[in-house]
Parts: C-alpha cells; structure tokens; sequence
C-alpha cells in the first residue's frame, strides 16, 4: 500500500510540474511577460550564432526526449526498472522539465519578421487563443488523466491496471486525426509580432510535430489495425477538409489489443 502511494504522490508532483510548464509555454510563446519573466522574444542578451545554437540543442533535446519515451518499445524496457502505473508520470515529468529548462534557457532573436496592428493583430491573437483552447478541448476528448499519468495512478491504489486506451474519434477528431497538434501549430504560428527566434521555434516544431506524427501513426496501426486505416483514409491529418467529406460514422470506439 505505502508503494501505491508513493506511486500516487509521485503522479500529482508530475502533474503538478506539467501544470507548470503549460502555464510557463503560454506565457511563453504569447510574450504574457506579467506570467513569465523571460518569454520567447524577451530575457536575452549574446550573439545570434550562440542563441541559434542553444535554441537548436534544446529543441532537439525535447523532441528526441519526447519521441523516445513515447514508443511502445522504450515504454516496454523501461517498466522493466519502474512499476508500470509510474510510466505515464516518469514521461510527463522529464517532457515538462525538459520544457521548463528550454523556457529558461531559450536565447531570443527578437528581430521581426513581421508585425500586423488593428483588425489583423486581432483576428491573429484570437487563432493563437484559440490553438491553446484546442489543445486543452483534445486532451480531455482522448483521456486527460490518462495522458498525464494520473488515472494511472489511481488504478494502482486499488491494485489494478489502468484500462489501455480505447481507439476514439470524438468531436474534433471527426475532423482531423490530431488535434492537439493542430492547436499547438495555431498557438505557434498565430501572431500578430513574428520574430526570426519565434518563427525559429514555430519552425522546428512544426517538422518535429510532422515527424512525430507519423511514428505516433505508425504506433496507432500496430495498435489498431485497419481501424486506424480506414480512419486514416477518411479523416485528414490536420487541415479539416472545408466542404463535403466523406462519411464518418458517428463514433469509432475500439478497444486496444
Ligand atoms: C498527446 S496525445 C496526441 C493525440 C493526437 N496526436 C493529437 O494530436 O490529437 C498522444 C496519445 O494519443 C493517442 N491517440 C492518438 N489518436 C488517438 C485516437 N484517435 N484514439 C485514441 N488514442 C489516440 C496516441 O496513441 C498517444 O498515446
């Protein structure tokens, strides 16, 4: 019993961190300077070449931490080492630490690139609102507590599994396949003040979002089979066709094998 409860703490301190860290990303790419002190465009001083450099490694650090820790085979070695209801919670913990000490240590490159004011400046800041609240809407449409360890957690206190999770297409993913990534290049790219570091990051992030995205599908089908095909053959990856379409039954749901 003390193990499932040490499991437990452990999972509300990982998400206390990631609640963190999403707090500190808003701030973050939004230049909210009153939530975070050093922001994406603010809280810098050295040379172009060094800030082009630390921001690469530690893009790519989070990208080959994330990529990593998300495969079935890695998850499967590293439960070897760790009880499986902690998993979740090792990987939410090390990907928000890894965000926190990249919002630390991000060199900005404010030099613009573009700069939009009036009805523009508005409609943009409304998108990049909007991509927040989607990513936010598409972790409870798949399971919040389960992507962020803590249903996890929480079957371990009664000794068992946690349930794996069933395929689903609810609401927005009806209308594409990723929604949260889609809500995250909206956040990224919708800006009314674009700078060289900003469009660097929206940039690296968005060939680590496509790349990601197919070894996540890759790992989907291994799960799913021709569900995932079939869905995959129907619904866009992240542009949502604007007419027309072809038929989506009302909710897929299957459990994973
Ligand atoms: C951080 S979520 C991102 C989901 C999706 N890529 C998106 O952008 O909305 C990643 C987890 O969601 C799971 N997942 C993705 N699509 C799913 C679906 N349609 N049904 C159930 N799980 C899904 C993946 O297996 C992975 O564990």
């Amino acid at each position: 019993m003390f193990a499932r409860l040490l499991i437990m703490l452990y999972a509300i301190t990982s998400y206390a961190v990631f609640l963190g860290s999403f707090v500190w990303a808003v701030g973050f790419v939004g230049n909210i300077n009153y939530l975070t002190s050093k922001s994406i465009d603010v809280g810098g001083s050295g040379s172009v070449t060094e800030a082009i450099l630390v921001d690469v490694l530690l893009l790519a650090l989070f990208a080959l931490q994330h990529s990593v820790m998300a495969r079935p085979a890695f998850k499967r070695w590293l439960t070897r080492f760790i009880p499986k209801a902690a998993e979740r919670s090792t990987y939410v913990l090390l990907s928000s630490l890894i965000l926190l000490l990249l919002f630390w240590q991000w060199r900005p490159i404010p030099t613009p690139i573009w700069r939009i004011e009036g009805l523009g400046a508005s409609v943009l800041t409304s998108i990049h609102w909007l991509g927040w609240l989607i990513v936010l809407t598409s972790t409870y449409l798949i399971d919040h507590f389960d992507l962020f360890g803590l249903k996890q957690a929480a079957f371990a206190l009664r000794a068992t599994d946690a349930p794996a999770q069933p395929f689903k297409t609810p609401l927005l993913y009806r209308l594409v396949r990723h929604p949260l990534m889609l809500g995250f290049l909206l956040a990224f790219w919708a800006t009314p003040q674009m700078s060289v570091g900003h469009l660097m990051f929206a940039a690296l992030n968005t060939a680590y979002i496509l790349v990601g995205l197919q070894l996540e599908e890759r790992d989907l089908v291994a799960a799913f089979g021709d569900t995932y095909r079939r869905y995959r053959r129907r619904v866009p990856m992240l542009l949502p066709r604007l007419i027309g379409g072809r038929d989506i039954p009302e909710q897929e749901t299957e459990a994973r094998p």
